[in-house]
């Protein structure tokens, strides 16, 4: 056990360059709190409190829900940039009659630098490959950077459909999209999501050296700049482990990110791989 995790040290330091932020291909780490619908506005100062410390050594972000928006990026200024906000949903028209719904500018305007776009836990509720790929455009017209959620569930998994399923939701999603630049893919595997049965290092490594391929199929080498996230069950403890695998380059975090410490675990592993 000890020279596993002295190996998993040393080739997390193999990737490391002069700055310490950045992994040999160039992409900066990157954990995003998802805090789905949790947290109180207390809640969330406690978390903020918990949270104060060095300066992350990786890109940071928050999604709370969203009548929290507006209080985050209040607390949020006491980080100077360290940790920026981001939005769990949005819909794909400008503005009109959608009762409940909120619009990517509104977005903006709160400095939202992210918003996670076709979340399994959306899917599941109903929403089509077809209306993330117009809430994809949309963001990106407006500027924001979208998360684009992918993954597949346990039975696909047992057929041996994975990268089937992921590849399909990828082209569906980024149908139309020319320029990738501003894209984020997670890839969350429905069965790891809140179980506490986090894909291990190999299974989520295979699924997203399959999601590079796929976008440099179609955008070139532009892709091997996307940052690629994972998700489902991570937590301190097994950050590092997914953090030194060439193609994670960061989390998509849902329970740990309410919990200061868990947090702060993330992403200490994802600052050094
Ligand atoms: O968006 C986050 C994911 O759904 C992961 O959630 P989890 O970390 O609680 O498993």
């Amino acid at each position: 056990m000890e020279q596993y995790i002295r190996s998993l040290v040393e080739k997390s330091v193999q990737g490391v360059l002069a700055d310490g932020t950045v992994n040999e291909s160039g992409r900066r780490g990157l954990v995003i709190g998802n805090w789905k619908m949790n947290m109180s506005i207390e809640e969330a100062a406690l978390l903020f409190e918990g949270m104060k410390g060095e300066a992350p050594a990786c890109d940071v972000a928050v999604c709370p829900p969203f009548p929290l928006l507006y209080p985050v990026k209040v607390m949020l200024a006491q980080f100077q940039d360290q940790i920026v906000l981001g939005a769990q949903n949005m819909h794909w028209a400008d503005q009109g009659a959608h009762t409940g719904e909120v619009s990517a500018s509104m977005l903006k305007e709160l400095d939202c630098r992210y918003v996670i776009l076709g979340h399994s836990e959306r899917r599941q509720a109903g929403e089509t490959d077809e209306e993330v790929n117009l809430k994809v455009k949309q963001a990106l017209s407006e500027g924001l950077q979208p998360v684009l959620c992918v993954g597949e569930t346990k039975e696909e998994r047992e057929q041996g459909r994975s990268g089937e399923v992921v590849i399909s939701q990828l082209h569906a999603g980024l149908d139309g999209v020319e320029n990738v630049n501003s894209v984020v893919v997670a890839y969350e595997p429905v069965w790891a999501i809140g179980t506490g049965l986090a894909a291990t290092p190999e299974q989520a490594q295979d699924v997203h050296r399959t999601i590079r391929q796929t976008l440099t199929n179609q955008f070139g080498d532009a892709a091997a700049r996307v940052p690629l996230l994972y998700g489902g069950s991570v937590k301190a403890d097994n950050a590092l482990s997914l953090a030194v695998m060439d193609d994670i380059d960061g989390a998509l975090v849902g329970g740990a990110s309410l919990i200061a410490v868990e947090f702060k675990g993330v992403i200490d592993g994802f600052s050094r791989g």
